[in-house]
């Protein structure tokens, strides 16, 4: 049963559903942005399916096991002790009670594996056959199961209600108020397209496209072909995105449409529902069925209009789509009501009993589903990077860097896109803040996904974070560099054709500097992305020219004589995400920007979940009943700096978990990499038209 208590007897936790290309998590955050619980399920690949389950789930090894326990243990009394403090207004008695009896239970990293039984997909399903959440079926192709990106999300959900529940039951017989959930918040990796069936709600085929799938290469290479010029001019204006990439939802609907023949019927029969991530899980997660995208996702379709933040007729008539016969989700807000939270009916049978009984208690708890934003987005606001000209780099899967440029859109001349940012309308009109905000973004496609390789295909490394230590086993790469271009190269050099290559090997080269020139290559992409950003905004700021020179000549990341920390446009990268835990990465990252730029590791480790998690807050429209922070500011104050009034008394630098990584690397030897960077890329592209046509 439901533990009932009155409001102000209570803690208010949010939830966060963050669902990432290669893992889902749900975090309880509390009003300091402190992980309360976590659950996190990773996903295979399918080059190392000996370490997963064949439903996906990856293998906990005994030595995992063991990491994740003892780091369990450290992180809960820390983070039991600083949520406590605050939440009872700094009674240390309550505070050292608090912390006994949540100590066994709450932790930021893996509780599941020591408070529950590690379920998998095998045990929950009888007559049902789920395949694995992410696949790799022939070269290019990225496919996700929509049913168990679903079932994950609910099971991450149910093993953390399992533990509040226990906590809960804890903290009442100790006298201590127990927590309770207000509100949902949803961040999910943007592009990746879904259909489903109108009739049923069940996906038309067993798969989505996701978002660096490049099937579609042959589609938008078409279409460019054929383009006028300024009918290109005037979409790229519209969109904000390089069309004629195949990261977009418009050529992967048109792929399915073209090519699966349960598609084009389902489409023939007015019976074709079409959306991301977000939408699917929108719609299966409420009650009422809302069929809905929020402005941040839809802006990555290619189908919305950035001046009219709707979908554009000459858009979809563009990519052929008739709007009569497909459903398309309503474009809204990032922070609204979407709808209660339910769970759907088909992955209701195939829950455990406990675990379908704690969620059909949190059903009837109607809980709000308020804030949903692209996981890019979130972290831009996970990052409180709120206001025009604030700054951050996200690596996951892929890399993703947004400068937010405020309530304006900037066109960007030197490759980067324009996204939107997020939009909150119930906030008060504060400098704008309750409009949509705009961002230049810089995608690169592969990150945390050529550490996977390095791992899952060659072999190199156990796990992921060794990666980082590897590659700084060498001082530099020995002269080789690695474009890792599996999917085409993203920003700023769009090219579908490009292909990973490893060039410079020599009989010299050791799996070390293979695995430095991996990074490197993440990492160059990274500065690439500030370079053509730099010159954007710096045009932006000073149109005329730089000291007389053209700006297109003008590489600002290495005029360190003018471009001190402080005058730099980009004087500082907050970064996060998987491979930005690695304290090697992140100085490899640093030595390639030089000088003018510092690295910031956010000291929120999940800054993507969090920023869904304000939004959930910021999506109730009456200022009183937003469970954690009044605004944006107030939840600045609450999450950086401990609730204290006065933002200059702790120190940004001092938080604990704050660290900054600022460039060890020489001139001469920085631009000479730089250099050989540039060559190997001009020698990558257009990789497979030139295959194809010998
Ligand atoms: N310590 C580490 N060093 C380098 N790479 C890492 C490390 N930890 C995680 N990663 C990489 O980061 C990625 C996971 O990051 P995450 O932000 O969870 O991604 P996503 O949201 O795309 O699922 C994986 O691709 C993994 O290889
Ligand atoms: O899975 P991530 O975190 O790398 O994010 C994926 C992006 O949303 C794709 O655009």
């Amino acid at each position: 049963m439901p533990i009932t208590t009155k409001e102000d007897e209570t803690i208010p936790l949010i939830v966060s559903i963050d669902v990432g290309t290669t893992s889902s998590r749900v975090i309880l955050f509390n009003k300091l942005g402190q992980e309360v619980c976590k659950h996190q399920i990773e996903y295979s690949t399918s080059a190392s399916e000996q370490d997963y389950t064949p439903a996906g789930r990856r293998r906990h090894s005994e030595e995992l096991n063991a990491t994740t326990l003892k780091e369990a243990t450290t992180t809960t009394n820390s983070t039991t002790a600083v949520t406590t403090n605050s939440q009872t207004n700094g009674n240390s008695n309550h505070h050292n009670n608090e912390k006994d009896v949540t100590g066994p239970i709450f932790s930021s990293v893996g509780f599941k594996i020591e408070e529950s039984p590690y379920l998998t997909i095998e045990d929950l399903v009888e007559n049902h056959t789920v395949g694995p959440t992410l696949r790799f079926p022939k070269p290019g192709w990225v496919e996700c199961n929509p049913t168990s990106i679903l079932i994950n999300v609910l099971e991450c959900l149910g093993a953390v209600l399992q533990a509040l529940h226990i906590t809960n039951e804890s903290r009442i017989r100790h006298d201590l108020k127990p927590y309770k959930i207000h509100c949902i918040g949803i961040a999910n990796m943007r592009e990746t397209t879904l259909v489903w069936s109108k009739k049923t709600g069940l996906p038309i085929v067993d798969y989505g496209i996701v978002w660096n799938d490049t099937r579609n290469t042959s589609i938008v290479n078409e279409k460019k072909e054929t383009t006028d010029p300024n009918l290109q001019e005037r979409l790229t204006e519209k969109t904000g995105l390089p069309l004629y990439s195949t990261y977009f939802s418009c050529s992967k609907l048109r792929w399915f449409l073209d090519n699966v023949p349960e598609v084009n019927e389902a489409y023939m029969e007015n019976d074709l529902m079409f959306g991301t991530v977000d939408t699917w899980l929108i719609y299966h997660l409420t009650k009422q069925h809302n069929f809905v995208s929020d402005v941040s996702n839809a802006s990555r379709t290619g189908f919305m209009n950035l001046n009219t933040l709707d979908y554009d007729p000459e858009l979809l008539q563009y990519w052929n789509i008739d709007p009569t016969k497909i459903s398309i989700p309503k474009i809204v807000s990032s922070a609204e009501y979407y709808g209660d939270f339910n769970v759907p009916d088909f992955c209701e049978k195939i829950m455990p009993p406990t675990i379908r009984q704690l969620l059909l208690n949190f059903v009837a708890q109607k809980v709000p589903i308020n804030g949903c934003l692209g996981d890019q987005s979130a972290s831009l606001v996970g990052q409180m990077a709120y206001k025009r000209g604030a700054a951050k780099c996200t690596y996951g899967t892929g890399c993703f860097l947004l400068y937010n440029t405020g309530t304006e859109k900037l066109i960007s001349k030197h490759g980067t896109l324009t996204t939107l940012g997020f939009w909150f309308p119930y906030l008060e009109d504060d400098f704008n803040i309750n409009k949509p905000h705009f961002a230049l973004e810089g995608s690169v496609a592969v990150a945390g996904s050529v550490v996977q390789w390095l791992r899952d295909n060659l072999r190199l490394v156990a796990r992921a974070e060794d990666v980082g230590p590897l590659a700084s086993l060498v001082p530099d790469s020995g002269g080789v560099v690695f474009v890792p271009a599996f999917s085409g190269l993203f920003a700023p050099y769009w090219d579908p054709d490009c292909r990973a290559t490893i060039m410079g090997i020599s009989q010299f080269t050791t799996a070390s500097h293979i695995a430095r020139a991996a990074v490197e290559g993440v990492c160059f992409q990274a500065r690439a992305i500030l370079k053509a950003m730099s010159s954007d905004a710096y045009s932006e700021s000073r149109p005329n020219s730089h000291d007389g020179k053209d700006i297109e000549d003008i590489d600002l990341l290495e005029d360190v004589d003018s471009c001190t920390y402080e005058k730099s446009v980009f004087s500082t990268l907050s970064v996060d995400g998987g491979m930005s835990r690695s304290d090697e990465v992140m100085q490899i990252q640093a030595d390639i920007l030089g000088p003018c730029i510092k690295v910031r590791r956010s000291p929120i480790a999940e800054s993507t979940a969090l920023g869904a998690a304000i939004a959930a807050n910021m999506g109730f429209k009456d200022v009183d009943d937003r469970p954690m922070w009044k605004n944006l500011q107030d939840c600045k104050k609450w999450v950086f700096f401990n609730g204290i009034d006065k933002s200059d008394t702790i120190p940004r630098e001092q938080h604990p978990n704050l660290k900054i990584f600022t460039s060890q690397s020489k001139d001469t030897i920085r631009r000479k990499h730089w250099k050989l960077w540039e060559t190997a890329v001009s020698r990558s592209t257009g990789w497979l038209k030139d295959v194809e046509n010998r």
